[in-house]
């Protein structure tokens, strides 16, 4: 049998500084763990637009379709920020959630106990914090017809339409519904249906299914504004949260500060499983390129070291070494190492990116 494929986009900024480090763990599998996989690297993003003229070559979009499961790092950066909004780097990313029908992207938001001091919220709010946000991730507001700016008179009108099918809301509120039973069987369905004729229906529909096929899993509702508020008062009275595409962007980034930083989150986009029973897959950090950061060497890996354990639990059946890569973070961070954004104001030393993947696949060589 031949070996699981994984396609790794690394992208821009510090996509490819915090993938290098996740090379080392997959070359530590095959190594140790007879765990190989297929390795094909590509480009997306800015890199694409640089090399190809597009942020995501339609060669590259097949192999993204024939993965066995995809890593990518980041895209995006200050360079392309005027270019036409279809050659944007973000467009590549979203061109493969799309044509990937990536509809449900996990987003867990854990405390690691080493780091509940270091959270910009009290030690008491997060110590313990285990929670996942289910952002829909392909339509809403971020594909809906119409869209652009045109001129009405002597204005301009810029156009974005939140558009939501009950289908496309039932079979994400089936992830989340899935997901909660396998954790701690709540799930918090976000809208604004107080306002909004779309959150209306997310309400209905989530709740219709619900009734009909798991009324043994809690359900509440909540207007995401207090959501919002409710994720910094007490965010541990949450397990799963379901979401649309916007709130579910702007809820997961605020989720990561209940973390420690977004150099922790990691997340798994899921679609529909394929032909070998694999769910099509995209793995990729909750953070961006970090222009700020970027090529300095300062970049945190764990958000996407922990999306690769992602994909060793969703696309490769592979739990207990998910746990073991999981643990080894959570070790290396007991141990006291930081990378530069895990410090306070008062400082500390550092260690870099390279240095975090080397720690941690030390711990991964001391689990033998
Ligand atoms: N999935 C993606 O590829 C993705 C996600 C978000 C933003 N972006 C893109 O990234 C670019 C920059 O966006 P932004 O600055 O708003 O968001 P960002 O996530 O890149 O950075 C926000 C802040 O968090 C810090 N940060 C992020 N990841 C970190 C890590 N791993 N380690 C240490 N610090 C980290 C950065 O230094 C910065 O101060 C934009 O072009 C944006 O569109 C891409
Ligand atoms: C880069 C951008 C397209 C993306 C989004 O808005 O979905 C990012 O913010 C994310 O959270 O993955
Ligand atoms: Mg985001």
């Amino acid at each position: 049998m031949s070996n699981p494929s994984l396609l790794i986009l690394a992208g821009d900024g510090i996509g490819p500084e915090v993938m290098n480090e996740v090379k080392k763990i997959i070359g530590w599998y095959g190594e140790k763990r007879d765990l190989a996989f297929d390795v094909e690297e590509d480009l997306v993003g800015g890199i694409a637009f640089d090399t190809h003229g597009t942020p995501l070559t339609d060669a590259t979009m097949e192999k993204a379709q024939n993965a066995d499961a995809v890593l990518l790092g980041a895209v995006g950066g200050p360079k392309y920020d005027t270019l036409d909004f279809s050659q944007k780097p973000e467009r590549g990313l979203l061109r493969l959630r799309k044509e990937m029908d990536l509809y449900a992207n996990l987003r867990p938001a854990q405390c690691f106990d080493a780091l509940a001091d270091f959270s910009s919220l009290k030690r008491d709010v997060v110590a313990g914090l285990d929670i996942v946000i289910v952002r829909e991730l392909t339509s809403g507001v971020y594909f809906g017809e119409p869209r652009g700016v045109h001129k009405e008179g002597n204005e301009r009108v810029g156009i974005n339409t939140q558009r939501y099918t009950e289908s496309e809301i039932a079979r994400v509120a089936r992830s989340a519904f899935e997901l909660a039973r396998r954790r701690n069987n709540k799930v918090c369905s976000m809208e604004k249906a107080n306002v909004m004729e779309s959150g209306v229906l997310w309400r209905e529909v989530v709740t219709e299914i619900h009734q009909a096929e798991y009324p043994d899993v809690e359900l509440s509702h909540m207007y995401a504004d207090a959501g919002a508020m409710q994720l910094c008062r007490w965010p541990k009275q949450f397990d799963v949260i379901v979401t649309d595409n916007l709130f579910g962007d702007l809820l997961s980034d605020a989720a990561a500060m209940l973390t420690g930083s977004l150099g922790m989150l990691p997340s798994a986009s899921l679609g529909a499983p394929m032909a070998n029973g694999r769910p099509k897959a995209l793995y990729e950090p909750v953070h961006g390129s970090a222009p700020d950061i970027a090529g300095q060497g300062k970049a945190n890996p764990i958000a996407c070291i922990l999306s690769f354990a992602m994909a060793l639990r969703y696309s490769f059946d592979q739990g207990a070494e998910a746990e073991r890569l999981e643990k080894a973070v959570e070790t290396v961070l007991a141990d006291g190492l930081r990378t530069a954004d895990l410090l306070g104001p008062e400082g500390g030393s550092p260690i870099s990116t390279t240095q975090m993947g080397d720690a941690i696949v030390a711990v991964l060589d001391a689990s033998l």
